[in-house]
């Protein structure tokens, strides 16, 4: 058998953030075809999540604008002109106006002709501090019983990087819908010591009824998955009165590292807030010490392969 160097997948420690304790507010958008509407509901909704606490604001996947690929170019805005991008500068104004930090869902993103489905993260002083282009674009190879075929690559080009980004709150990685279905991407997250990973989505009726829970579980709870990564994730999707031909399944939810739920919502708009404490994730990694009793020596098969092709 090939000889192959062993690197722990966990690699980098858990850093203490400034803040450990606080509330994050979710905000389960009602979403129109009218941009400014959408601008003005999210502005109110941030407010009222602030209003009760919270300090740390997820907003949905394609909160300005319906989920409908035809619709993309009309409500996309630049990322770098935020004075000329009115959901943007609505973020950035909300942000410094009330002192938190935003993970601003995503909106179409125009770049040099062409489009992204993008999340920007918006610090309490009211600076673009991240971006993250969803990298997996929802593209179903059939539709799923009852459900419209949805090809986003028709418009939207595909992010190449993942994207983690340090706040008080600790350091968040984030990734957009079909982003969850990829446990690498979250393996890559707790290897860069995230803390949170929050997944803006809009699962539809299908996939949210069976997948949405399930799939934001898995990404932290070792009795369900192969993959552990024992820390916190927050979705947030658009609530279910969508105005475009894609029915969306809510649902938002705050799930903690040992896979429980800590909050979670209907489908119906909703300002949900979730209290969260790092300090489980601690336990939880010393209860559970799995980057100590992982064995990559024995399968990291695609190294080995690698190694000998032939076997
Ligand atoms: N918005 C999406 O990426 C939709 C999705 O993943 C789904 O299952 O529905």
């Amino acid at each position: 058998m090939a000889t192959v160097a062993v690197q722990s997948f966990f690699s980098a420690p858990l850093q203490i953030p400034k803040i450990t304790q606080f509330k994050i507010g979710i905000c389960q958008l009602k979403v129109t075809t009218e941009k400014s509407a959408n601008i003005f509901n999210a502005h109110s909704l941030i407010q009222a999540a602030a209003e009760q606490g919270a300090s740390l604001i997820l907003l949905p996947e394609m909160w300005n604008c319906p989920y409908s690929t035809d619709l993309f170019a009309k409500f996309a805005e630049d990322f770098s002109d935020i004075d000329s991008a009115p959901s943007l500068l609505m973020l950035s104004e909300v942000a410094s106006s009330l002192g938190v930090t935003i993970i601003g869902g995503s909106i179409p993103e125009k770049d040099a002709g062409q489009l992204y489905n993008s999340c920007p993260v918006f610090g309490p002083d009211g600076e673009l501090k991240a971006k993250h282009r969803k990298i997996h674009l929802f593209d179903m190879g059939k539709p799923l019983p009852g459900e419209v075929q949805f090809k986003e690559s028709d418009n939207i080009s595909a992010g190449e990087k993942p994207t983690v980004v340090d706040t008080d709150f600790g350091r968040i990685g984030i990734g957009i819908c079909h982003d969850i279905r990829f446990p690498e991407l979250a393996m890559s997250y707790r290897a860069r010591g995230a803390h949170l990973i929050c997944y803006p989505g809009a699962f539809n009726m299908s996939t949210g009824a069976t997948l949405w829970e399930l799939e934001q579980r898995t990404r932290q709870d070792d009795s369900v998955s192969a993959v552990d990564n024992q820390l916190y994730v927050a979705s947030c999707s658009p609530s279910r009165d969508s105005a475009g031909s894609y029915m969306i399944w809510g649902h938002s939810t705050v799930v903690g590292p040992m896979g429980e739920i800590i909050a979670t919502t209907g489908h119906e708009e909703a300002v949900l807030i979730a209290e969260i404490d790092y300090a489980a994730i601690q336990w939880t990694r010393e209860s559970l010490p799995l980057e100590s009793q992982k064995h990559n020596d024995i399968y990291q098969f695609v190294d080995l392969l690698r190694e000998s092709p032939s076997s």
